[in-house]
Formats: C-alpha cells, sequence, structure tokens
C-alpha cells in the first residue's frame, strides 16, 4: 500500500470564510479548487458537476447555507430567515436525484428553527455543517469495514461512477468498500467502468485508486457483461444517490444493467449508501426522480461534437435498481442482505 494518504483527496472543504470545492470538471489532468463566499454560487457548482457524488452534494450544500446565512443577517439582520429562502430554494433546485441534498438541507433548515432571530445564525450552522462532514467520513470507513466483511478473499470485483472520496466528504461509499476489502487483503484487482457521459470511472475513480496504489482496470460499459461470463469478478459494488423504503436504489445510469447481468452470472450485487441516502418517502423507485441532463453531453466529447449531425440523444443521469437484484445494502449502520421483499426502513430505527 502506498503512503499516499487518500484523506488528502478533499472534494468539499471550508476554509475558515468559503466552502473550497475540488473542480472535478478537470481531473485528472488538472487539480483545481474554487473558493466559492455564496449559496447561489454554490447551487452552480452542483449543476455543473464541479462537485458531484450524492454524499458530498449534501455537505457542499450544509456549508453552502452557512454562507447564505452569513448573506442573510448582513442583509436582513432579524429577518435573516426569510432572507436565506431565496438562496436555500437554489440549492434545492440544483439536482434533483440525490436525496443528500435534501436530507442534508431539511438538517439546516431543523437548526434554522431553532435560532433566535436576533442572533447571527453563522455560528450555529457552521457547527451543523461541520457536524454533517465530520459524520459522513466515519460513516463510510464504517461501511468499508462492514462491506469488506461481505466479500471473501480471493475476489476481484467491479465499480461504476465514482463512489470514493470524490463523491463523499472522504474515503468514500463504494470505494471505501474497496479500500478497505484491499487493505484486509480480500480482493487484489478493480475493474472500474469508465461511465460515460462524464467518465466518472476513468476520470476519478482510476485516479483514486492509483494514489492509493490499488490495480485498477478500465473497461468500457460494454465489456462489463464479456467480465462477468469470464468469471472475473466475484462482486459488483457501486454507491447510490437515492433509495427507496423498499430497497430499489437509484444510482448511476448503467447501475441497473449491471445489476441484471450480475444475477444472470451468479456475481453478487452491492450498493454502499450512508442512510442519509434513503428516503423513506419514497415507497419504491417509481417515486425516485431521474435527472435528464442535456443532450450535448452525449453528442460531444470533451467539448467537441462527434455524433453524426442531426441524432439526438437521450441522457438520464441516472436509473433504478429492483431491490430484488440487490443482494446487500451497506450502511453505517448496518447491512440489509437481500433487501427484497423486505426494504430498508429498518436501518432508520
Ligand atoms: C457516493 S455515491 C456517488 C454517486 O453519485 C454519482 O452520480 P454523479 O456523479 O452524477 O453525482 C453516482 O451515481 C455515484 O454512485
Amino acid at each position: 500500500m502506498s503512503t499516499y494518504d487518500h484523506d488528502s483527496i478533499r472534494a468539499v472543504q471550508w476554509t475558515g470564510t468559503h466552502l473550497r470545492l475540488l473542480d472535478q470538471r478537470l481531473l485528472p489532468q488538472r487539480c483545481v479548487h474554487v473558493d466559492l463566499d455564496s449559496a447561489t454560487e454554490a447551487a452552480g457548482a452542483i449543476r455543473n458537476m464541479v462537485v458531484r457524488g450524492a454524499p458530498a452534494i449534501g455537505v457542499a450544500a450544509a456549508y453552502a447555507a452557512v454562507l447564505a446565512g452569513r448573506a442573510a443577517w448582513r442583509e436582513a439582520g432579524p429577518d435573516w430567515r426569510r432572507a436565506m429562502e431565496p438562496a436555500l430554494q437554489a440549492l434545492a433546485d440544483s439536482r434533483p436525484t440525490a436525496v443528500n441534498l435534501f436530507w442534508a438541507l431539511g438538517h439546516m433548515r431543523q437548526v434554522m428553527d431553532g435560532l433566535p432571530a436576533e442572533a447571527d445564525p453563522e455560528p450555529a450552522l457552521l457547527a451543523a455543517a461541520q457536524g454533517i462532514h465530520e459524520a459522513d467520513v466515519a460513516g463510510n470507513r464504517r461501511m468499508g469495514d462492514l462491506g469488506a466483511a461481505l466479500i471473501p478473499p480471493g475476489q476481484d470485483v467491479l465499480t461504476h461512477c465514482n463512489a470514493g472520496s470524490l463523491a463523499t466528504a472522504g474515503y468514500g461509499t463504494a470505494l471505501g468498500v474497496i479500500r478497505s476489502a484491499f487493505a484486509q487483503g480480500r480482493i487484489g484487482h478493480v475493474y472500474a467502468d469508465e461511465t460515460r457521459p462524464w467518465l466518472q470511472g476513468s476520470r476519478l475513480t482510476a485516479w483514486e485508486l492509483v494514489q492509493d496504489d490499488i490495480p485498477v482496470t478500465l473497461l468500457c460499459e460494454g465489456a462489463a457483461a464479456g467480465l462477468m461470463r469470464q468469471g472475473r469478478v466475484g462482486w459488483v459494488v457501486v454507491g447510490a444517490d437515492r433509495i427507496a423504503a423498499n430497497g430499489d436504489t437509484a444510482n448511476k445510469v448503467g447501475t441497473y444493467g449491471l445489476a441484471v447481468l450480475a444475477r444472470h452470472h451468479g456475481v453478487g450485487f452491492m450498493v454502499v449508501a450512508p442512510t442519509s441516502t434513503i428516503d423513506a418517502d419514497a415507497a419504491n423507485g417509481s417515486a425516485i426522480p431521474i435527472e435528464q441532463r442535456g443532450e450535448e453531453e452525449v453528442l460531444e466529447l470533451a467539448g467537441q461534437r462527434v455524433a453524426a449531425e442531426g441524432a439526438g440523444a437521450w441522457n438520464p443521469a441516472f436509473d433504478v435498481t429492483p431491490a430484488e437484484l440487490i443482494d446487500a445494502i451497506v450502511t453505517e449502520k448496518g447491512v440489509v442482505e437481500h433487501p427484497g421483499g423486505r426494504g430498508v426502513t429498518s436501518l432508520l430505527d
């Protein structure tokens, strides 16, 4: 294992005065941070994928609420709650699928409700945001151990998109399990889907694993079927953006197909996500809003059109995997094996 400190990969930081984001659109070629001092700037950064990944989006939104509270106090004094609303709405409108965004904003609103109108809300909001940040990292390490325990030694795994330090407050969810399983000698090699159109796999997951000296081999999504048919992986390990009460799980587009392939080939399928990703109000996957992104993301590569002129594109950013195709949902509060038929709300008790 390298001595590389993967904790140094920080998608989201608080500088003491600003929200600092690692601009993930530029990785792996360039490591550039942006310091934001307005919640509406942060909403734009979420929408434009400067920061992405469900838990990381939630942590960024929590710090953005701190910025909104600071501006509202300066602008409106005791009327700061009303003055915060436009910024909080802009954050809520930034991306629809990752429920961690709405969970974090809801937590910050609960804190707001308990504060006096006559006092600057920033210190209390900052303490709440830092609590969300620290809890995410701690939960990821717990999930790493719980998920790794499900992987017998001698297995290799396949992952999709990026559910690592770059998608969280640190260590990662799916990549947290992979980091822990590798450290325990359970896995020797990771296969990663490149994950079009944003290439989170080839740009972000591969970058994280190379930094950790974890052997990683990239593949086009279309090659995953042959990989499983050849018996080269024992588990598919992925993150999640929203888990419905019955265990149906929304994750990066392509995840559902991997789950069908995994079940067909007798490969385990593991979802790793904090309980802040569970949406108890969504009875099943049909209630999960799926973000539709611009067709240019499919029609272009590196900003240049590669598709035939005249062709359009369908670009759902996520799809839903039925609980029946999931072998384990790993959270910081425990594991639900075979969630189909039993759901996941027991994890919220
Ligand atoms: C740790 S879960 C990250 C989750 O978010 C990704 O989507 P996006 O990159 O569009 O934010 C993908 O679904 C990952 O599994």
